[in-house]
C-alpha cells in the first residue's frame, strides 16, 4: 500500500446488492488549496483504479462547489462524499456491471408518505393514479431551476435542489421527448419547444426529416434529504411524432403516437396510457424498489 495514502473501506450496499469498495485517500492536502481551507475538511475520497482528476481539477471543482449559490453542497462539509466527477465516472465505468439498480441506497427507510415535487398537475394526476394503493403521495410545487445536461444529470440535480429546498425526502421527475432524427434532441428541453410551438405545431419540428420516430422518457429520482445521492428510476416508450390527434390537454400527448397501438397518447384511455407509458414503466421500477424499503 502507498505510504502516502490512507485506506478506507465503504459499504455502498443495498439489501440485494451488498458491495464494499476500498478508497485510497491521500494524506497530503491537495495542491493549490490553502492549508487553512482544509482544517475542518478531510480530503475527498478517491475511487481506487479510476483515472484520478489532476490536482488543479480538484481545486477548481472545490471552488465551483463553494461559489455556486444554487449548489446544495455549498458550505457543507463534503469529506464523506465522493466528488460528483467521481460518482459520474463510477456509474459510467466498469462497476456499473455489478450494480443492478442505481441505488446507492438511502440509509434510512423511505417514509410512508412520499413528497412529490412538481408544478405539473397532469403529471401529478398520473403519478397519483399509478401509485394509488401503493404509497400515499403528497405534493409540493417548488419552483426548481433545471440545469442543462443529460436527463439523468437534470433529474439528479432537480432532486438535490428539491431536497435542499424542503429539507427532507423528495420524489421528483423529469420527462423527455427524444427525436431519433435529431439524435435525441430536444430531450429534456421539450418543455420549451412545447411552450413555443404548442401541440398543433410541434410535429413541424421533423418536417424535412423522413424518420419521425420518437421516444418518451421519464426519469424519477428519490432523494432522502440534503446531501444524499438521488436514486433514479427510468422508463422509455417508443413511438413517433405525428400531427396532433385527440384532446390537447396534456403537453405533447396528442402528438405522440404509441408504436404498439397506432393511437396517440391523447387518444388512449388514461388507464391504458398508464400501462404502457414512459411514466408507468418508470413507476413500476419505483414500486418494486419501494416494496423493499417503505417504512410502514
Ligand atoms: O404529452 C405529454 N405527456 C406526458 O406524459 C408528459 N410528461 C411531461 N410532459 C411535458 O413535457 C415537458 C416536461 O418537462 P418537465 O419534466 O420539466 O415538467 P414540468 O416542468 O412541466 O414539471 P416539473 O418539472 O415541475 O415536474 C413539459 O412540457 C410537460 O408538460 C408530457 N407531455
Ligand atoms: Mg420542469
Amino acid at each position: 500500500m502507498d505510504p502516502n495514502q490512507n485506506q478506507q473501506t465503504f459499504n455502498l450496499n443495498s439489501n440485494s446488492n451488498p458491495h464494499q469498495y476500498v478508497f485510497n485517500t491521500p494524506r497530503a492536502p491537495y495542491q493549490g488549496q490553502p492549508e487553512s481551507s482544509l482544517q475542518q475538511q478531510q480530503p475527498l475520497p478517491q475511487f481506487e483504479s479510476f483515472p484520478q482528476p489532476q490536482p488543479s481539477t480538484q481545486s477548481s471543482l472545490h471552488q465551483t462547489l463553494q461559489s455556486n449559490p444554487h449548489d446544495p453542497y455549498k458550505n457543507k462539509t463534503i469529506h464523506n462524499l465522493p466528488s460528483r466527477d467521481h460518482v459520474r465516472s463510477f456509474f459510467s465505468g466498469n462497476f456499473i456491471q455489478n450494480i443492478k439498480h442505481l441505488d446507492m441506497a438511502p440509509t434510512s427507510a423511505v417514509p410512508s408518505q412520499l413528497n412529490f415535487i412538481t408544478g405539473n398537475k397532469n403529471k401529478l394526476a398520473e403519478v397519483q393514479a399509478i401509485l394509488e394503493g401503493v404509497i400515499e403521495l403528497r405534493n409540493q410545487n417548488v419552483d426548481l431551476v433545471e440545469i442543462q445536461g443529460t436527463v439523468e444529470e437534470v433529474t439528479r440535480d432537480k432532486a438535490r435542489r428539491a431536497a435542499e429546498a424542503i429539507q427532507g425526502p423528495v420524489l421528483v421527475e423529469d420527462t423527455c421527448l427524444c427525436f431519433k432524427a435529431m439524435n435525441d434532441l430536444p430531450g429534456p428541453y421539450i418543455k420549451w419547444f412545447m411552450l413555443a410551438l404548442g401541440p398543433l405545431e410541434l410535429h413541424h419540428m421533423l418536417d424535412g426529416f423522413d424518420d419521425k420516430s420518437a421516444q418518451a422518457v421519464c426519469t424519477f429520482a428519490y432523494c432522502e434529504g440534503p446531501g444524499h445521492e438521488p436514486v433514479l428510476f427510468q422508463g422509455r416508450t417508443d413511438g413517433k411524432l405525428v400531427a396532433s390527434r385527440g384532446p390537447t390537454v396534456f403537453g405533447w400527448d396528442s402528438c405522440f403516437e404509441y408504436g404498439g397501438t397506432g393511437q396517440t397518447y391523447a387518444e388512449m384511455e388514461k388507464s391504458e396510457k398508464n400501462k404502457i407509458s414512459h411514466r408507468g414503466k418508470a413507476l413500476d421500477k419505483l414500486k418494486g424498489w419501494l416494496a423493499r424499503r417503505v417504512d410502514v
